[in-house]
Parts: structure tokens; sequence; C-alpha cells
């Protein structure tokens, strides 16, 4: 019995493939983390394979994202070892109208804010169902945080009228661990006025290492959804 496609798989599919498309020859690339961007490095991949693509370099934004360019054939390097990112890929968890960003679902934050903001040009890729009119209206803030500061963090970010939550780990007991060996916190704000000075409060708490607001980071975004019964992916 044939089974029908999962819309979402085939929309992740589609904008991860169309941002690949995006990668020219002689480029270093930032390999963000995530499901979508997952597509994008196969199709990187892919790309390098049909010889399509030459001489591409990726820096990986976390664990996951280097395992995958090993698995694909994408050659890779380190930040101390290039003098610039040519274009970063990386998916979102909330995206608002001015390109501000939520991310930290795969609790790879921190890695990715220093790959995506060193890169010349960021493209994020979601599904329309990321697009938020305001940061924190369906996803929790994640807040990356030392271990042995979660207590005092804790109560920092509730006198900045956030309420937190520690991250549990799924198929694992305790906490999730950050690639740094971190702790996450996801945070409910009642609403994220201006992510730009949160951000900057939150960063400014002793013991916290990043958050999730990406402000003023992301140059296109590209949207996948579908119409018509036809997966396509805009640009904005
Ligand atoms: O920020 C991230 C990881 O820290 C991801 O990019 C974000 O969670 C989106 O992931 P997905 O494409 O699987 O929805």
């Amino acid at each position: 019995m044939s089974q029908a496609a999962d819309p979402v798989k085939v929309v992740k599919q589609e904008v991860g493939k169309a941002a690949a498309d995006r990668v020219r020859s002689h480029s270093i690339v930032g390999l963000g983390t995530g499901s979508t961007t997952a597509y994008a490095v196969q199709f990187i991949g892919d790309r390098l394979k049909r010889g399509e693509l030459e001489d591409v370099v990726g820096i990986p934004t976390s664990f996951q994202a280097e395992v995958l360019a090993k698995q694909y054939g994408i050659p890779l390097a380190t930040l101390d070892a290039v003098e610039r990112i040519d274009v970063a890929i990386d998916g979102a968890d909330e995206v608002d109208p001015q390109k501000n960003l939520i991310k930290g679902g795969g609790a790879a934050h921190t890695r990715e804010k220093v790959v995506d903001a060193a890169a010349e040009s960021f493209v994020v890729v979601v599904d329309s169902g990321k697009l938020v009119s305001r940061l924190g209206e369906s996803f929790l803030l994640p807040v990356e945080v030392i271990p042995m500061a979660l207590a005092p963090v804790t109560r920092a970010i509730a006198n900045l009228g956030g309420t937190a939550e520690l991250r549990m780990g799924v198929k694992k007991a305790g906490p999730v661990i950050t690639d740094q060996g971190n702790l996450v916190l996801d945070v409910k704000f009642d609403q994220i006025a201006d992510p730009g000075e949160l951000e900057r409060a939150l960063n400014n708490i002793p013991g916290v290492l990043e958050n999730g607001l990406f402000v003023g980071v992301a140059d296109i975004v590209l949207v996948g959804e579908i119409v018509d019964g036809q997966p396509r992916v805009r640009e904005f």
C-alpha cells in the first residue's frame, strides 16, 4: 500500500534544496542544525558528488551538523582555520516580519549564533508554520546556562518577567546537555516587546552563555509551503 508523502517533510526538503542551490564553488559554508538544515547539508553533499560544486568547506554549528557533513562528504574546517564564511544556512523556530528569529530548539543556538553572525550572508530555512507576527508567540525562548549558575540565572530571568523551565532529555534521564556541557532553560515571556533589548539583558546575566534571540542577523529567509497542493519556496 502506498503512503502519501508527509507534507511537512516535503516542504523541509524543498526549502533545504533551495538553500543548497545557492551555494557556490570555492566557498565556505556555515552548516546549521536541525531537521530542515539537514536536507540542505544532504543536497550540498549531493551536488559535490555530482561534480556540480567543488572546493566547498563546511563550518559546523553542532555535533549533529558535523556528523551529517561527514556522512554526506562535505569537508569541514574550524573557525580558526578560515578567514571568512561566505554563506550560512540554518533553521529557526520562529521568524518575525523583521527577520528576527528565535532559535535553539535543538539546543545549538550558541554555536549557531557564532557561525551565522559571522557569515557574509545568513540564509534561514523554515516552513511557513514558523512565521509569527511577534517572537515568543508560539515558542519558548532557549537560554544556555552554565550548570553551577542555574538557580541565580532562573531568579534573574524571573526578575525580567520570564518563567524558566529546565529542558529535559528525551530517551535520556535528566536534563539536556549542550555541546558545550551546559543546561538549557526554556523561558516563557508574556510578550517580547523589544527582542534586541531582551537579547542583551539575558546575555548580561552572569552564568548565561547565550540566548536564542537572533536580532538583525538573518539576511534572507526561505519559506517552504504548500500552495494548491504543491510545495513552493518563497523568499523574504
Ligand atoms: O535552532 C535550531 C537548533 O538549535 C534549529 O535550527 C531550529 O530548532 C529549527 O529546527 P528544525 O528545522 O528541525 O525545525
